[in-house]
């Protein structure tokens, strides 16, 4: 086929593609309408949630499936994600809060799950973000949950523990991290590093090998950092390779953390959790009465009893009393499961208290 011939016919399609593509956003005009009607049969004057982790997980494998190439199943992925994040901009205003300033992980794992056609909102605090979205300043905070090298983000968890009656986890995203060390001078000049104590921690052996005697700075994220290096001198970040162009800095060294496939989950909180979809998982935080013995044991047996699997525990200090912890445990499931619903309902009289944090589809990008 000649030049011409196939732009030609390339033209002919992208205007039925343009049609289509309305056609299907006149169908998510009508799924919005169908949400707002269902939710005031129900009595309720508020708005639906516009954004559904689950039908979109359904979407995604659907397309992927139907997939025949010569492209990606990635770069259609990349396409639906578009065309959803348009679909929700279409039915309502939705804004998503992260923890900034803009090129933080956060960011690039917000932008990943909903798309270009959104509104942004940075945070200086992972506390403030989760504080806007239970105050409804924004439609969905996104916050990090744990890394794979460095573990739980602790700030997330104690976070929880204070707003925890406010905002429900809707769902989860993961997002490969390559950390790099940003500059305007050679490594041999630099003093300081300033960085996240996440991205610090994930890098821990390069900088011991390659800067010892450099004094490492915690602050609030990984683009703040950045943001500092550019503005002192003899300094570096430890930050993301996108913040280098962002904030004018040089890339010194390249994926300098210590483990291959680097990854952060992160929760999209949200004023609810969404309809079970058969694959999810939630999480629960709760406290025992440390003064009987086998409390924590006799909680988690419930799970072991329901053939339940548990897929992350972690404890944080609970702040009320000292040596007394909350303990935050995922397990595989819904709260609406039958299964799950009776095992929370038995392990209630083990807990001195017991919050379901939400229950959201399970993901594995
Ligand atoms: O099915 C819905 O609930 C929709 O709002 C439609 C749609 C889509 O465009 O396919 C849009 C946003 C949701 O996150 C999921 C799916």
């Amino acid at each position: 086929m000649d030049l011409e011939t196939a732009r030609g016919k390339i033209s002919e399609l992208d205007r039925k593609l343009v049609d289509m593509l309305n056609e299907r956003a006149r169908l998510s005009l009508n799924v919005g309408a169908a949400k707002r009607q269902w939710l005031k049969e129900q009595g309720d004057e508020g708005e639906p949630e516009v954004y559904v982790p689950g039908q979109e997980k359904r979407v995604f494998e659907k397309v992927r499936n139907l997939n025949q190439g010569p492209l990606s199943a990635e770069s259609v992925c990349a396409i639906y994600r578009e065309i959803m994040s348009a679909s929700i901009s279409l039915q309502s205003d939705v804004s998503v809060g992260y923890l900034g300033p803009p090129g933080t992980f956060s960011h690039q794992a917000a932008m990943k799950r909903f798309g270009d056609s959104l509104a942004y909102v940075p945070y200086a605090k992972i506390e403030d973000v989760v504080a806007a979205a239970a105050k409804e300043e924004i439609t969905y905070g996104l916050v990090p949950i744990e890394n794979s090298t460095f573990g739980a983000v602790v700030q997330t968890l104690d976070t929880f523990a204070v707003e925890q009656p406010s905002v429900k986890i809707r769902a989860e995203v993961y997002l490969p991290v390559t950390q790099s060390l940003l500059s305007r001078y050679q490594l041999s000049a630099i003093r300081k590093v300033y960085s996240h104590p996440q991205a610090f921690g994930q890098s821990r052996q390069w900088l011991d090998q390659h800067l010892p005697n450099a004094a490492r700075i915690d602050v609030s994220s990984t683009a703040k950092a950045a943001e500092l290096a550019a503005a002192e001198n003899y300094t570096a970040a430890i930050s993301s390779e996108v913040c280098a162009s962002m904030y004018n800095l040089d890339v010194v060294a390249k994926d300098i953390t210590s483990t291959k496939d680097n990854t952060t989950r992160f929760f999209v909180l949200g004023q609810s959790s969404d309809n079970p979809t058969g694959d999810d998982k939630t999480l629960l935080m709760f406290t025992v009465d440390h003064r009987e013995p086998g409390a924590l044991c006799s909680a988690l047996n419930v799970f072991a009893k329901y053939k339940i699997n548990q897929t992350a525990i972690n404890s944080r200090p609970s702040r009320q009393r000292q040596w007394h912890y909350m303990f935050f445990v995922e397990i595989i499931g819904h709260e609406q499961d039958g299964n799950v619903a009776s095992a929370l309902e038995e392990i209630k009289s083990y807990c001195l208290d017991l919050v379901v944090l939400g229950s959201y589809p399970r993901q594995s990008y």
